[in-house]
């Protein structure tokens, strides 16, 4: 069944029962917080099996004027009803051995009691039970839903406790409460459904049928109970309840209740009367009643706290999830003619990514004046006019489509269109799945292979809805097209960043390449690193860009390209020595060199260098090769001091620099293909490596590693590629 139809069922339900679940889970939490309170008055009887019911009853008839009855309590306390010397009958707690009151037996306090009524009824009687009863089922159906929906995400069941991928805080958290609380809320829900059918009497019936035994007239007459062996060999962990007769009439008997039968016994001989096991329903309901309450078990109710709490946060977190899903997937009000567009743009997307960027696509054409259609893959048919279909779809699952495009496969093979279409196809998906882009793959092969289609550009895949990739694609099919295409950037939730003040100690001027060297030093004590970033304010307000960090001893070197149009470039150049900056550190700990890893490779292009000026300024014993591609020798003229220091101090730093318009001309990619044992190498032993730089630079080294990596036994590129083992900071 496709992921919606789970997650429309587990929406509806969830919503349906929503004010009742808020109801059930507040009360919920407060009645779980009854038995920890409850065992907090430390009344536990360690060893009930030491202790003999002779020894309970000699102690307590010592002790008491009267004994009327006995209960071993779950949470371990011993109950007694007794009648004091006023012959007022009082319960008490006390120590089983002694007989020694512990304490009273205190009325339960009102906030339990209203909250039990609500949990079980909402003061409602028997319809309040019913409501109650559905809504347990209803959680039930809930949960179960949620387990596929996460199987699925998790990519199947043997996965479900695998490492969660990153998401939005709410996205993230309800998977993860979702994975701890999943069994929780199951035995809540099932156990809850338990007890109200229990109460509507839909249960076979409970009554323990006793048998009677014949009464033997020889049996022995003891004079006190401590000499009976029925009384002497039964101990209190086996007891639940006992009656005591009201006489000392031989015909009055004790009415013991064990945990898996009741008993009557002759209170002279010991001699069993009638006994009746109890029947497997009575069993069940009591263990639903436990498993229900956390009654008798600190552990299991602070469980049934945090799991009750969870699913008011189950609640607020999909309803944020719901909102977002809808925001992305707010559909186009008007649509033109299909047959009168020669763009046409296919979309298939669950959670709206997909359908996002498709829809800047087409505002970006139809501000430009082109007649554009978009609708979803499942509904692909014949376009009379169109030039240029392109596809914007995720995958799911294992390799599955989203629900508006699972026909396609079967409809596309149907149709033929009128016209030869151009076609391209642009797959989101993520790298933390194993089958990325699966169905854009499939789809972008089953165009590719039919005659009414020419392939305009190769499949595009983006990782996590990153739209710098998108910007990227979109450049190439401006290029394609042969007009530029006004793409509106989705707004992003501003980072508040702590500033500190920087004085600047250095700039170099700009080198052939209009690039220079920034170095900053932190009138402050912060914490920074090479690889982090410098989050810097040009216009004074909180507009950011942002420079990757090479930390030279305690100073903060900046590479920085001047664009003639650049405001952040435009402003750190025209910075003088001295002068002091108000800046901010963003930490980028993904990107920082690894400490315990004995071999690295640094690859990068331009100022991509930065932060690797920074870790191989670090004194460090690591093998660590840098790779440098630059346009011409003199581009690299501004970090020579830094580099020949440090690969002429160190032998175990080597520097490899490519020039594209000089000498061999030759890019970063070709000299990494030509070490390609060092690179197999530092792979293979688990090595790093990491990229910085342009984003294109990374597609062409990446292509470079697939290529490496295709026979290589050890690990494929797909594993490699999403390992810890690569570290890519590109833009
Ligand atoms: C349950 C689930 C399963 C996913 N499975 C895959 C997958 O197998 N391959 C993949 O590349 N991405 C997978 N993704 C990531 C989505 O394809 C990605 O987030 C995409 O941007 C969603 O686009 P949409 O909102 O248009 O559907 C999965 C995401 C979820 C939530």
């Amino acid at each position: 069944m496709t992921i919606s139809i789970w997650r429309y069922s587990h929406l509806t339900l969830a919503l349906v029962s929503s004010l009742f679940l808020i109801v059930a889970s507040v009360t919920g939490i407060i009645l779980a917080v009854e038995p920890i309170s409850h065992q907090a008055k430390g009344y536990a009887v360690e060893n009930l099996e030491e202790v003999s019911l002779a020894t309970t009853i000699d102690a307590l008839k010592n002790s008491y004027d009267e004994v009327l009855g006995l209960e071993v309590e779950s949470s371990g306390f011993v109950k007694a009803s007794v009648l004091t010397m006023d012959m007022e009958t009082l319960d008490v707690y006390v120590n089983p051995a002694t007989g020694e009151q512990l304490g009273e037996v205190e009325e339960r306090p009102y906030i339990y009691t209203f909250a039990t009524n609500l949990h079980r009824s909402l003061f409602l009687k028997s319809i309040g039970r019913f409501f109650v009863g559905l809504i347990s089922l209803l959680l039930f159906i809930i949960a179960v839903t949620g387990l596929i929906l996460l199987a699925k995400r998790q990519g199947g069941f043997l996965k479900l406790f695998s490492k969660v991928k990153k998401d939005y805080f709410e996205m993230r958290y309800h998977v993860v409460l979702s994975k701890w609380f999943f069994i929780p809320i199951l035995i809540l829900a099932l156990t809850g459904v338990y007890l109200s059918a229990e109460k509507f009497n839909l249960l076979p019936n409970t009554v323990v049928a006793q048998q009677q035994f014949a009464i033997n007239d020889n049996a022995e007459v003891y004079e006190t109970i401590g000499d009976i062996p029925f009384f002497k060999e039964t101990i209190l962990a086996e007891i639940r309840q006992v009656e005591f007769p009201f006489s000392d009439d031989p015909e009055e008997y004790y009415l013991i209740a064990l945990q898996n039968k009741e008993v009557q016994v002759n209170q002279q001989t010991g001699e069993i009367v009638s006994s009746g096991d109890y029947p497997f329903v009575t069993l069940a309901s009591r263990l639903s009643l436990v498993l229900h309450t956390g009654e008798g078990s600190v552990l299991w109710s602070i469980i049934l706290l945090l799991a009750s709490a969870s699913i008011l946060f189950f609640m607020y977190s999909g309803f944020v999830m719901t909102l977002k899903r809808r925001k992305k997937g707010k559909r186009i009000a008007t649509m033109p003619n299909k047959d009168e567009c020669e763009f046409v743009i296919l979309v298939g997307s669950e959670s709206g990514t997909a359908f996002d960027f498709g829809q800047r696509l087409y505002n970006g054409l139809t501000k430009v004046g082109k007649n554009v259609y978009l609708t979803e893959l499942n509904t692909y048919t014949t376009y009379a006019r169109a030039t240029n279909i392109i596809v914007f779809t995720s995958t799911y699952g294992e390799g599955e489509p989203p629900t508006n495009a699972r026909k396609f496969p079967a409809i596309f093979s149907t149709i033929k269109q009128p016209n030869t279409i151009d076609f391209s196809v642009i797959g989101f998906g993520s790298l933390d799945y194993p089958d990325y882009c699966k169905f854009a793959i499939d789809i972008d092969k089953q165009i590719a292979d039919a005659l009414d289609f020419n392939r305009q550009l190769p499949l595009f895949k983006i990782n996590k809805a990153d739209f710098e990739s998108f910007e990227l694609w979109m450049i190439q099919f401006g290029n394609q097209v042969g007009f530029a295409i006004p793409i509106e950037r989705p707004v992003v939730n501003k980072k508040k960043y702590k500033k500190v003040d920087f004085e600047v100690l250095e700039r170099t001027e700009l080198n052939i390449d209009d690039t220079f060297l920034l170095k900053l030093q932190p009138k402050t004590n912060i914490e920074f690193t090479s690889g982090d970033l410098l989050a810097v304010f040009p216009n004074g307000d909180e507009t950011v860009r942002q420079y990757s960090i090479a930390r030279i001893e305690d100073d903060i070197l900046l590479s920085i390209k001047k664009h003639e149009l650049g405001r952040g470039s435009n402003f750190l150049f025209g910075l003088k020595v001295g002068e002091t900056i108000r800046a901010a550190i963003d930490s980028n700990e993904h990107f920082h060199l690894p400490k315990n890893e004995k071999n690295v490779i640094l690859i990068s292009n331009g100022t991509g260098i930065a932060p690797f000026l920074g870790m191989i300024s670090k004194n460090t014993t690591q093998n660590i090769s840098l790779f440098w591609g630059g346009r011409k020798k003199a581009s690299m003229d501004v970090y020579n001091s830094i580099l020949e220091k440090n690969s002429l101090n160190y032998k175990n730093i080597k520097i490899f620099s490519t020039f594209s318009r000089e000498g061999e001309k030759q890019y970063v990619q070709d000299v990494i293909k030509e070490q390609k044992d060092l690179v197999l190498q530092t792979i293979n032993t688990g090595g790093t490596i990491m990229i910085c730089g342009s984003l294109a630079m990374q597609h062409d080294v990446l292509d470079v590693f697939e290529n490496m990596l295709q026979n290589n036994e050890l690990i494929t590129f797909d594993a490699f590629e999403k390992s810890d083992q690569l570290k890519t900071d590109c833009y």
